[in-house]
């Protein structure tokens, strides 16, 4: 249903500026549009709810933020525009290779992609794994459509544009901004549905900040991406069918059932607690491990280490480390692009 989204044509955006006289140099930055609610649009200025996600194009966005002027060379593509729930593989294989393409340019110094909030962890944790360059990818989105009294869309524009073109978020993977706050795409999750402080670091804490046009530093992520990665999406034109089945009381294995007979060749638990599965669940998804398919077992919790068991990999299954869910399930699709071999697979979720 949600094909004929991808159909969009990229068009092309450019606010071009003189080089600033002090430092005779401003960063190229390409601006990467999908949509969200930092597109969003609504008849009334109050309304942070109801608004329409994905209404305005990427040059409406530029507009509205002349500021950057004197920060970059700001220009920008429309990718596609959508509310994040219906970012799909697709979409995430076509702005990667994008990204990719633009990056090997020398005339391109960062990139900063504006997306909803609701799925943004999904598509940055996937660019933090399959980007070929150090140089910065800064993912961007706002909890208040662009109408609103008090927007934040435009300042967290402006400080993305600010921490693309810092030679300081060089290598630190790809960073998503939202709220002063510069995130690291592996740890970063959404944790509030309306609020504007949403993005949190819970365990693993922010990369940085941005604070009075300064870009400030503090934390490095400790795991693989970007350049160290080994995943590579060059070539592909789709991504392994990985599902997410939720753990609760009183379950049924036919869930499971109906993803093997579907097509997943991966299945993410989101376990209780530290990746506990019931025993209707551990029975549809040993089932579902005989015929091949990965099991990763993750939390619904919100937080901590999914622990490994010696019991994983005889059953086919795999412990996610500190990934969430839909994380998860990104590194999963990746890892099925290399193997099926469930020891590499736990290697992947322990490195990545
Ligand atoms: N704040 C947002 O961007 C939410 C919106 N529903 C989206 O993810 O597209």
């Amino acid at each position: 249903a949600t094909a004929a989204t991808t159909s969009t044509t990229v068009s092309t955006v450019t606010t071009t500026t003189t080089p600033d006289k002090q430092t005779n140099h401003l960063p190229n930055i390409k601006i990467l549009a999908t949509g969200g609610t930092i597109a969003g649009s609504s008849s009334v200025n109050t309304d942070t709810t109801g608004y329409k996600a994905g209404a305005l194009g990427v040059e409406t966005l530029i507009n509205a933020v002349p500021e950057m002027k004197s920060i970059a060379n700001v220009s920008g593509e429309q990718v596609v525009n959508v509310g994040s729930p219906d970012v799909n593989n697709e979409i995430l294989l076509k702005l990667a290779k994008r990204t990719n393409e633009l990056l090997a340019r020398d005339d391109v110094d960062g990139i900063v992609i504006t997306h909803g909030t609701d799925t943004l962890e999904e598509t940055a944790y996937f660019l933090n794994l399959v980007v070929k360059s150090d140089k910065p990818v800064v993912v961007v989105g706002s909890m208040r459509p662009a109408t609103a009294i008090s927007a934040d869309g435009p300042f967290n524009l402006y400080n993305a544009v600010k921490v693309a073109g810092a030679s300081a978020s060089k290598g630190q993977g790809v960073l998503v901004l939202l709220n002063d706050r510069i995130g690291a795409a592996r740890y970063i999750t959404k944790t509030n549905t309306t609020a504007v402080d949403t993005f949190k670091s819970v365990e693993q804490g922010y990369l940085g900040a941005v604070v009075g046009d300064q870009v400030y530093y503090y934390n490095k992520s400790t795991h693989k991406h970007t350049i160290s990665s080994v995943f590579d999406i060059s070539n592909l034109t789709q991504l392994p069918q990985v599902d997410i089945l939720y753990e609760y009381q009183n379950n049924g294995r036919y869930l499971y059932d109906a993803a093997v007979a579907a097509g997943a060749k991966g299945i993410v638990v989101a376990g209780s607690g530290n990746g506990s599965l019931s025993k209707t669940s551990s029975e549809g998804a040993e089932a579902a491990g005989k015929k091949g398919v990965i099991i990763a077992r993750s939390t619904r919790v919100g937080s901590g280490v999914v622990s490994p068991s010696t019991k994983d990999a005889a059953s086919n299954f795999v412990s996610t480390d500190s990934l969430n869910p839909q994380k998860a399930r990104i590194l999963l699709m990746l890892a099925l692009t290399q193997t099926h071999d469930v020891n590499q697979i736990q290697s992947f979720f322990n490195e990545y």
